[in-house]
Formats: structure tokens, C-alpha cells, sequence
């Protein structure tokens, strides 16, 4: 099984390389699940100031990335790694599971992070397949949108999670948030677990975990449950929930 390659064009190599230096992805990129590599786009600034910004035409404050270093960068990164250029901006469509689904597909992928005020348009025009954003907040760089994007497509590859671990993902994967979750001592400062999860009623368990996910997700992110069609059992489940919660 080839390796799914990651090739990051960013100002700062140190700070993406730290997504492969620990857990889940570190191990799939010891286990060769996935590969990653960094283009530094100073590299190809030739000036003796190795400038990669300017100022930006028709004035205002702050700098853009210049494009020339950029084209050259990501053509370079093509050429080992054909793949889809991602720019990670504020602009883009939001990340979810169904495009980190969708990405996972692919071989490799190459992802494109501005700094400054963004990137000269020109090289979005030229070289960009696709724009995503991890959510509406200002952040002072497209890094932390490439590692986001980069773990959540490795747990979606084989192999990368242990079968504990991808159990676990599955029940992430039902499109509702998760149930609480409790581990030892058994009291914590003199708070105690929900009885159920005592009696070892491995059924009452399993619909005392479903309630609570559709519980919480109808009061914290009623428009996931819109995107997801209830089955009966899950609609009796909801109900009882909410008679609960409003009595
Ligand atoms: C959304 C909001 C608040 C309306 C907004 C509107 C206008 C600008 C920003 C902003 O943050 N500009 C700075 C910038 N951000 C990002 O790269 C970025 C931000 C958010 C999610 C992302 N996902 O990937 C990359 C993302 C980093 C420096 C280079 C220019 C882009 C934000």
C-alpha cells in the first residue's frame, strides 16, 4: 500500500511537521500510512533579503505573499506529487467529514498556507483545485487548517487506527455527537456514574448511549440531526429524551 502524500507549501516547516511527531498520525507516518513533505516557499525567493511578501496593490495595510515564490513551489511539489492543490483559506467551503471523506479518496494532496493579509489571487487562479476553511475565526496562518485537514484524513486511511481505536471512530462516524463518557474511580469528588452503566445490561447500555447522543445533539447541534435521517428507534429514543428534559 503506497503511502498518501502530504506536500505543504508554508512559511513555517517546523510548525506542519509537528502534526507527524506524535499519536495517530506520527504512528501512520512511522508505519508508512502516510508521507509528508514541506516547501518552503522562501526557498525560491532568489533576492539577497529572500523576501516572499510585498505590499499590496492599490495600498492598505500589511503584506501578500508574492506569487512568483508560490508558482514555484507548488510546481515543484506537482511534480513529485500530483496531486489536488488545496489552499486552506478563510474563503474556502468548510471542512467537514464528508470532504475529509472525499480527500481520503485521493492519492495525495498537496495544501497551500497563506500568511500575511493571504496570497497574490493570481496563484489561486493558476494552481488551485480547491479552497477550504476549518471555520470562521481569524488565524494567523493556513498551518494549523493543513494539520487539521491532514489528521483527519489519516484516521480515515487503513491501518492508521487500531481496531479499539476505529470502533471508537465509528460511533464518532453516526453523525450525532458523543455520549458521556466515565472511567475510574468510580465516585470523583463525590460525583457517581449513571447507574446503567453498573448493571452490565450490555442492551440498556447501548440505548442509554444513544439517547444521550441524541439528546445532546438536539439541544447543542440540532441542525446535525436535520442532515442525518433518524431511524424509528433513534425518533422513540429522541422523544423520550426530550419528555425528559422538558418535564
Ligand atoms: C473567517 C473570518 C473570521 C470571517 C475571516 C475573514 C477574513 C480573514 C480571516 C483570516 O483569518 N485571515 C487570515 C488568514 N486566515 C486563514 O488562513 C484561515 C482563517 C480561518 C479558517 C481557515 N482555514 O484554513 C485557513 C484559514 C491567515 C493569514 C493569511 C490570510 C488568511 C478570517
Amino acid at each position: 500500500m503506497m503511502p498518501m502524500r502530504f506536500d505543504v507549501i508554508t512559511l513555517f516547516p517546523e510548525l506542519v511537521k509537528a502534526v507527524v511527531s506524535s499519536g495517530v498520525t506520527g504512528r501512520a507516518a512511522e508505519r508508512g500510512i502516510i508521507s509528508l513533505k514541506q516547501w518552503n516557499p522562501r526557498d525560491y525567493a532568489l533576492d539577497v533579503h529572500r523576501t516572499v511578501d510585498d505590499r499590496p496593490y492599490g495600498g492598505g495595510p500589511g503584506m501578500v505573499m508574492k506569487g512568483d515564490c508560490l508558482l514555484q513551489a507548488i510546481r515543484d511539489a506537482r511534480r513529485e506529487n500530483p496531486g489536488k492543490v488545496v489552499y486552506l483559506s478563510p474563503q474556502g467551503i468548510p471542512l467537514n467529514q464528508a470532504l475529509v471523506t472525499e480527500l481520503a479518496a485521493a492519492e495525495n494532496v498537496i495544501l497551500l498556507c497563506g500568511r500575511y493579509e493571504g496570497i497574490d489571487e493570481r496563484v489561486i487562479a493558476l494552481e488551485v483545485d480547491l479552497e477550504c476553511s476549518i471555520g470562521d475565526y481569524v488565524l494567523s496562518g493556513g498551518e494549523l487548517g493543513a494539520m487539521v485537514l491532514i489528521d483527519a484524513v489519516t484516521r480515515l486511511l487503513p491501518g492508521a487506527l487500531g481496531h479499539h481505536e476505529s470502533a471508537a471512530q465509528d460511533s464518532f462516524f453516526d453523525g450525532l455527537l458523543d455520549c458521556s463518557h466515565y472511567t475510574r474511580p468510580e465516585e470523583l469528588e463525590g460525583l457517581a456514574i449513571p447507574a446503567v452503566l453498573k448493571s452490565g445490561n450490555h442492551a440498556d447500555i447501548a440505548k442509554w448511549r444513544k439517547k444521550q447522543a441524541l439528546g445532546k445533539t438536539w439541544r447543542r447541534r440540532p441542525e446535525l440531526l436535520q442532515a442525518r435521517q433518524l431511524t424509528d428507534s433513534e425518533r422513540v429514543l429522541l422523544n423520550e429524551y426530550i419528555n425528559e428534559f422538558e418535564s
